[in-house]
């Protein structure tokens, strides 16, 4: 075993992935990627299905060789140094590892057993709702259940930096929401994570940093709030009676705003959406004496972003 200690400076990023590129055959699933994962951030790789994201990580975990380009984990090589970073990062196994057989907290257990400083097995069991099959094998739990207990294994240890490879695929909206906060609750704690996820809103949700990932190039980055402000001309749209006249309620709105009737009965605002417009728009509407249906302020979302990029939805 190399023994030799680690030599990051904590200056360095969690990850930093320049240049990498994977092929499969004549399959090109990693091409040319850049992401870095700053300490104590969470950054979520954000794609369809085949975009390449696994492949990323496995790279980062250093379980699969790049064919191009470098990758730095708390500052070491993946694979070079595989054992110095074994102790420091937590990675989602899938299919129960080596131990299909063992009961789940027998197997939390083993695993927190190689950590100086574990997070009680007993409390997270319970706080992923596993406390009620602690002694179930892990091949008898149910998917979402293996899906749990693997992101429990990924964490006990409290690593310094956790890989989640689509830590919620398949869970409920309940276990979800409950994945959610025990990953909110380990950023809190300082731990940096390099998540994946073909769901935008757990990526609005979670993530500082968002790489959206198609056919294994990064098509746009940055945080949630700036990919889905850029270039977004925000909308306010209401129904109501048709054919009203909006020239007082333009008067009323700033310079540049534009109103129209789009549909018979439902109307659009198009301009930056703040309080004060929402006001204005409401208190037009009790002048008139209308009451506006489906009030709402448009954004865009990354699900917008990426058919933007790409011409193509996320989900499948
Ligand atoms: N071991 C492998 N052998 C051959 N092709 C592979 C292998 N692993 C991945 N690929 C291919 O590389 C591409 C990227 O796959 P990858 O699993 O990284 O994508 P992904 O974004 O994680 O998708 P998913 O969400 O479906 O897992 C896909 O076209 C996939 O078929």
């Amino acid at each position: 075993m190399n023994d030799r200690p680690p030599s990051d400076p904590v200056a360095s990023p969690a990850v930093e992935v320049r240049g990498l590129v994977k092929a499969f055959g004549d399959r090109t699933a990693v091409d040319r990627l850049d992401l870095t994962v700053e300490r104590g951030q969470i950054l979520a790789l954000l794609g369809p299905n085949g975009a390449g994201k696994t492949t990323t990580v496995e790279i980062c975990e250093g379980f699969t060789t790049p064919d191009a380009g470098t990758v730095r984990v708390l500052g070491l090589d993946p694979i070079v140094d595989n054992d110095a970073l074994r102790r420091r990062i937590g990675v989602m196994l899938q299919g129960g590892g080596a131990y299909p057989g063992a009961r789940a907290e027998e197997m939390l257990r083993l695993v927190a057993a190689y950590s100086a400083d574990p997070i009680d097995p007993e409390f997270l069991l319970d706080a992923l709702g596993l406390g009620d099959v602690r002694r179930t094998s892990y091949r008898r739990l149910s998917g979402g259940q293996q899906q749990r207990l693997a992101l429990a294994c990924a964490i006990v240890g409290r690593p310094e930096l956790v890989f989640l490879d689509e830590p919620t695929a398949g869970l409920d909206a309940h276990a979800r929401l409950v994945v959610w906060e025990l990953v909110d609750r380990l950023r809190a704690d300082g731990v940096s994570i390099l998540l994946t996820t073909h769901l935008m809103d757990e990526a609005e949700e979670l993530a500082d940093q968002v790489v959206i990932i198609d056919h294994g190039r990064a098509v746009a980055a940055g945080t949630p709030a700036d990919l889905t402000s850029t270039g977004a001309e925000n909308e306010l749209r209401f129904t109501a009676p048709r054919g009203l006249d909006l020239s007082m309620l333009t008067l009323a709105l700033p310079e540049g705003y534009h109103c129209t009737e789009a549909n018979p009965g439902s109307y659009l605002v198009i301009g930056p959406m703040t309080p004060q417009v929402l006001a204005t728009v409401t208190a037009w509407c009790a002048k008139i004496n209308v009451l506006a249906t489906d009030l709402r302020v448009e954004t865009r979302s990354l699900e917008d972003v990426f058919l933007d990029l790409t011409g193509r939805a996320l989900r499948p």
